[in-house]
């Protein structure tokens, strides 16, 4: 006889965005992008179990994460449960590998996870299309943490479409001792870009750069609107991009809204031996490679 699953451990990746243009506001205040996502190798792994109440913990305690019902991945199983009609509860652990408030949507991947994990706690057998939906429903950069690999964001980042990606690099994820908003970003992108375009454009260079896997030219075409917004709210991070250009990656980026900073390696040597100065001189900074995998189970006990 088969016994029943009892708990289910789902991995999700962290997310950058090699472009993130982005236009002006929309009537619901959510701003219009055109985004390349990739997911990189740092990730978070969340454990649902059968339980008489939602509830979630963290296995290490973060600061900024809450344990309450604003929890994002609460409020994905919540709402995996109630898209089935189903009166089911879990309680949900997270292993927190991904920054927080870092730009690298690390409550997304928790929801991505969630959702996941869920769906095969109790079979629930939801089609990918539901999935996306109530994905896109809890947050925009959800839905790309279930697909991972590397793709096209547009909407206000949840429509997501799989895009060719020959390149393998390594990111130097370069962390911030504090968190940046992203809603105070985009609001600050607002007055920096009051007549930021409607319907801004895919990046069709970079699409093609990564579809051949030219790192050199994926590294030249590095962009995001956000920088200038989020460098104004965190004038310390100028300072630090031009530390990290002068070591010579193939290219420099702000990560989301920040306020993580990223340097592109086609070279895991070269990455390895800039994470050692960096380190050296009191930065907290780790390796990632990219593209990896979206949300996936790891294991069923
Ligand atoms: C900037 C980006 C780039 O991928 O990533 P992060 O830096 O957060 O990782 C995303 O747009 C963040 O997406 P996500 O964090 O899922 O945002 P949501 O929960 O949907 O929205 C949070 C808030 O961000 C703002 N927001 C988000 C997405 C969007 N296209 N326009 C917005 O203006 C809104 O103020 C919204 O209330
Ligand atoms: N499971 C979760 N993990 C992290 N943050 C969460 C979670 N659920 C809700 N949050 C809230 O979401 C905010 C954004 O967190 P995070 O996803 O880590 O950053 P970012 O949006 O910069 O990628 C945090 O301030 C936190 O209060």
């Amino acid at each position: 006889m088969v016994e029943p699953t009892h708990r289910v451990t789902v991995r999700a990746p962290a997310k950058i965005n090699l472009h993130l243009g982005v236009g002006g506001p929309r009537a619901d205040g959510f701003h219009p992008l055109a985004t390349i996502y990739q997911a990189v190798g740092l990730y978070d792994d969340v454990t649902v179990a059968d339980a008489p109440d939602w509830s979630v913990g963290l296995t290490a305690p973060i600061d900024g994460v809450p344990l309450d019902d604003d929890n994002i991945a609460i409020r994905a199983g919540r709402a995996l449960v109630a898209h089935h009609g189903l009166d089911l509860a879990a309680r949900i652990t997270i292993a927190k590998g991904i920054p927080v408030m870092g730009g690298m949507a690390g409550g997304s991947a928790d929801a991505a996870a969630t959702l996941l994990a869920v769906d095969r706690l109790w079979d629930l057998q939801t089609s990918d299309e539901d999935l996306l939906r109530i994905a896109g429903e809890l947050g925009s950069d959800v839905p790309f943490a279930l697909l991972g690999g590397t793709a096209l964001g547009t909407g206000r980042g949840e429509v997501v479409t799989p895009i060719p990606d020959r390149s393998s690099v390594w990111w130097v994820v370069v962390l911030s001792d504090e968190g940046l908003s992203t809603p105070a970003v985009y609001r600050h992108f607002d007055v920096l870009a009051p007549d930021a375009v409607a319907d801004p454009p895919v990046p069709q260079a970079l699409v093609d750069a990564l579809a051949e896997g030219y790192t050199d030219e994926v590294g030249a075409l590095l962009h995001n609107d956000l920088w200038p917004a989020a460098r104004d709210l965190r004038p310390d991070l100028v300072d630090v991009e031009a530390q990290l250009r002068i070591l010579g990656p193939d290219g420099v980026l702000l990560s989301g809204s920040g306020p993580t900073l990223l340097m592109l390696y086609e070279d895991v040597e070269e990455a390895r031996s800039a994470v050692a100065d960096l380190t050296e001189r009191g930065f907290r900074c780790t390796i990632a490679p990219g593209p990896v995998a979206g949300a996936h189970v790891v294991t069923y006990a």
